[in-house]
């Protein structure tokens, strides 16, 4: 508890009844600190500082379990930073509600820097009721009114101005991080393939959803705290200065130097939690990793090893979050010692001017309650600094990937008319290298030619580039040298929506279906397609018949990435059709079941 919780727990009584010698009110302020409370206070200081360092050596010493699987999914990014035109960019379009909590903030600052020499006025009321020596104590009563009337109204326009600050906050704080994560998406959709090489799915969902959360949370603290707090320390200095300019002499010559060792040991922390930030996401970027690949992790029984992985990334982020936790618990605690000491260290020389007698009972009231809210305000404005740091890393983070500008856009470039397209595709002299693979050329010099109207098959090896090939002609990479064109334009010049959408049509040899229904998967690429088109198309591809077979037909859900489509059931096909399905044991039990004899056969068990 802090000396001035103690001072302001003095009832008004005692001060009152002291006032005619008011020195002997804060006599005990000049009582000896005994040798032996001296030696008390920094043993425990002593011991705080030792635990701390223990606690941060241990920390920094965390078990560092290497794996080379997970290399690649840890953050390369860790100097994501915001600038102030940045945040006013995010703010801009939600002005209004970021003014009108503004106003309300400082109104209430305002009104709280008041209410103490309301408070004063009244002090000094009942002062003058107890010195009152005609014993007409009703009428002096009746002069109290208007100052606690006065009080009375403060306390509702500032209850009143706290439920409005606080909604215009959670209202703007909630419309920018909806527009943040919003934007952050549909900049992502629209990035190049070879960004989605080089940046996991953990990673980036974790921008978007924790590093929003964060930014948001630690805005609307600031504002609405931060803002608050930082008028009202003006403001009560001003009224310090009011009550005794000398005193507050003492107490604003000290904040330059403040500020000035704020500022350095901010930016250590600001460092440090956006290598924390870092080390979070590379966390979510492994759990993401295994949880996607479960199948593949059942099969090799891996469990023990990923969740090792898992608890080494965890801890390793854990331990960064304790390094900052203990950074700024140790900031703070600076802070409040600074804080106290300087309170205490005022008031000493303070009170040798209140023992002159050129202070009223009530002026020591107001300087008391003000001082109070000076000190409770920045010890609070330490904290706003934390949390600060925390959500200007986040939006640096969520940020970086918004300034990242795509190298082809998807949305300019001319279209062919439909009558004038004839589909004669060229690759000429063509060399490609994925971005993330410089060093390897995919082909060199390779020259195709797929006249319209034939059907081409390409065969070869695996990993000889026939993928590759789709990946230049759907223009999800571009040539290192030479051009892909279509009917003799380069594909560079040609609108990239329309030609995905329109022209090519893709089936990758490893489909990834939507957690929906096997209708809606159909008519993804062509969401206005009716009921009619989606079975013809499934008929085309000869999938028509298998997926009647469900009891749920078109409408059966697939499951996450089409995971419940197959399951565990096993189709035997001969001549693109569905001859029989069922789960191994179903088809065993079937005396004459192809798929029996064929069990058979190979000698299976
Ligand atoms: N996104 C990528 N980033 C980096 N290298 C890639 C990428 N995709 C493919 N490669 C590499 O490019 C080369 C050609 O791969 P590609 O997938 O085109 O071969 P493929 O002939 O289609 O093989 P498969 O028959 O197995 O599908 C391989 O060495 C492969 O490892």
């Amino acid at each position: 508890m802090t000396i001035l919780s103690k001072l302001s727990q003095i009832p008004f009584k005692s001060i009152v009844q002291n006032s005619k010698n008011s020195y002997q009110t804060l006599r005990w302020l000049h009582k000896p600190i005994s040798r032996s409370t001296i030696l008390r206070t920094w043993r425990i200081c002593g011991f705080g500082t030792g635990l701390a360092a223990v606690t941060f050596r241990k920390v920094s010493c965390a078990p560092r379990i290497s794996s080379k699987r997970i290399d690649h999914l840890r953050s390369k990014d860790q100097n994501a930073s915001m600038t102030m035109w940045e945040l006013w960019q995010l703010i801009k379009p939600f002005f209004g509600w970021f003014f009108a909590a503004i106003v309300c903030a400082i109104l209430s600052a305002y009104i709280n820097i008041q209410i103490p020499l309301c408070l004063g006025d009244l002090v000094n009321g009942i002062v003058e009721i107890i010195k009152d020596e005609s014993k007409n104590l009703r009428s002096q009563f009746e002069h109290l009114r208007p100052s606690a009337m006065h009080l009375m109204t403060l306390y509702v326009a500032q209850s009143a101005l706290t439920f409005l600050y606080i909604t215009f906050l959670t209202i703007l704080g909630e419309r920018m991080a909806t527009k943040l994560r919003s934007d952050l998406f549909q900049k992502l959709l629209h990035h190049d393939m070879a960004f989605f090489d080089s940046h996991k799915t953990g990673e980036l969902s974790a921008r978007l959803n924790a590093d929003v959360q964060e930014f948001k949370s630690s805005f609307k603290l600031c504002v609405s705290q931060g803002l608050r707090t930082f008028a009202q320390t003006i403001g009560c200095i001003g009224s310090l200065y009011f009550l005794s300019p000398t005193m507050t002499m003492y107490t604003v010559a000290v904040v330059p130097g403040i500020i000035l060792a704020g500022s350095a040991i901010g930016a250590g922390l600001r460092q440090l939690s956006r290598r924390a930030q870092a080390q979070s996401a590379t966390a979510s970027a492994v759990s993401d990793e295994a949880l996607t690949n479960m199948r593949t992790i059942r099969a090799f029984a891996m469990e023990k090893l990923e969740s090792k992985l898992f608890d080494n990334e965890l801890d390793k982020a854990r331990a960064m979050q304790e390094q900052l936790g203990i950074g700024i618990g140790l900031f703070q605690a600076g802070t409040n010692l600074f804080l106290n000491g300087m309170i205490l260290s005022v008031l000493y020389g303070g009170s040798n001017l209140i023992s002159k007698g050129e202070m009223t009972p009530g002026a020591l009231m107001s300087f008391l309650v003000s001082a109070q809210t000076i000190q409770r305000s920045l010890s609070q404005l330490s904290i706003i600094f934390g949390t600060a740091i925390k959500g200007w890393t986040a939006g640096g983070r969520v940020l970086e990937f918004q300034r990242l500008q795509p190298s082809i856009p998807i949305d300019t470039g001319v279209c062919i008319p439909y009558h004038t397209l004839w589909g004669d595709i060229k690759f000429d002299n063509v060399s490609f290298s994925y971005p993330t693979r410089p060093g390897h050329n995919v082909f060199e010099n390779l020259t195709l030619s797929i006249p319209a109207g034939q059907v081409v098959a390409l065969c070869g090896p695996s990993g000889e580039g026939k993928s590759t090939i789709t990946h230049l002609l759907e223009r999800f990479y571009e040539p290192k040298t030479g051009k892909v064109t279509l009917d003799g334009r380069d594909l560079k010049e040609l609108n990239v929506e329309w030609l995905r959408g329109q022209v090519i049509g893709l089936i990758s040899q490893e489909p990834v279906l939507f957690a929906t229904s096997v209708e809606e998967n159909i008519r993804y690429g062509r969401p206005d397609a009716t009921d009619q088109e989606v079975r013809d198309a499934a008929r085309a591809a000869h999938v028509d018949e298998f997926v009647s077979r469900f009891p749920s037909g078109y409408s059966t859900i697939v499951g996450e990435r089409g995971a419940q489509l197959s399951a565990n059931l096993i189709y035997v096909i001969k001549d693109k059709k569905a001859l029989e399905s069922g789960t191994h044991e179903q088809l065993m039990a079937k005396k004459g079941s192809l798929y029996r004899k064929l069990v058979e056969a190979h000698n299976v068990d």
